[in-house]
């Protein structure tokens, strides 16, 4: 069966950046629709197909719009190994500068438990569900490989999934204290690696940092720098996708 890869974005601006450097490589095969009003970009590599799906902000909204492009292919016989969570990120200072990219080692749903006096209590601690999707080495580190042979500079580390974007020191120093190996965060991670892990598919995460996780400082956005390193990413993943085995997380 031939191997077939499923990106997801947030967003179209993401999307576009991704099958711009997917365009390098890939030859496009044209769009299909998706049950709920969504659409897959389809791109056809020497070694299987890449789908690129915008899924919208959040990891309620994305976890719905994976999970039924993963239902669709399921139906068509033509199930993905591999999903990819890719966008823009806040990254965590003195981990991710601003342009660089984050390969995931985790994907972190980081608000998904209690808050109680004695602090956070992760769903884990609560006795239900999960909080984590540990990426296994055999995916970060090919896809690692190729943004180092591509001169893309870029961190291996956690990526925090939050519904509220962080937006004060003290709230990114209680993640950075919490998730010592986190290096971004962004909104759509757990939802895509949820909907992924219940279709047996392997998940990684991968952002291109736009401003830094801290106090709430727009004019510090740098969106168009971390589009164009997604995009140059997209690029030079094409061949290592191709040759990843699918491997779900733990
Ligand atoms: O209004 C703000 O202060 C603000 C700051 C950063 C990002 C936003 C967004 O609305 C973007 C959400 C969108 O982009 C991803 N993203 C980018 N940077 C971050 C971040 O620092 N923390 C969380 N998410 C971020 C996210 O995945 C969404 O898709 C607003």
């Amino acid at each position: 069966m031939p191997h077939r890869i499923l990106i997801v974005t947030a967003v179209a601006a993401e999307a576009d950046s991704v099958a711009g450097g997917l365009t390098t490589l890939a030859r496009p095969g044209g769009e299909l629709p998706v049950p709920g009003g969504l659409v897959l970009r389809r791109y056809a590599t020497e070694r299987g197909g890449i789908d690129v799906l915008v899924g919208g902000v959040g990891p309620a909204a994305v976890a719905a719009a994976t999970g039924a492009a993963l239902t669709r292919a399921a139906l068509a016989a033509e199930p993905y190994g591999l999903v990819v969570s890719a966008g823009i990120a806040g990254g965590f200072p003195g981990r991710a500068p601003l342009g660089s990219l984050v390969v995931s080692d985790a994907i972190v749903a980081a608000d998904l438990g209690a808050d109680t006096p004695e602090g956070y209590v992760p769903v884990e601690e609560l006795g239900f569900g999960r909080s984590v999707h540990r990426v296994p080495d055999a995916l970060t580190g090919p896809v690692a490989a190729a943004l180092v042979a591509a001169g893309l500079p870029h961190t291996t580390g956690g990526v925090l999934t939050v519904s509220t974007v962080t937006g004060s020191a003290a709230r990114a120093d209680a993640l950075a204290a919490r998730h010592p190996g986190a290096a971004a965060e962004a909104m759509e991670g757990f939802g895509v690696a949820e909907a992924a892990a219940a279709h047996g598919a392997a998940v990684l995460e991968l952002r291109a940092v736009s401003n830094a996780v801290g106090p709430r400082d727009r004019a510090a956005w740098r969106i168009g720098d971390a589009l164009t390193a997604l995009r140059a990413a997209a690029a030079a993943l094409v061949p290592a996708l191709g040759t990843l085995k699918d491997r779900p997380c733990s």
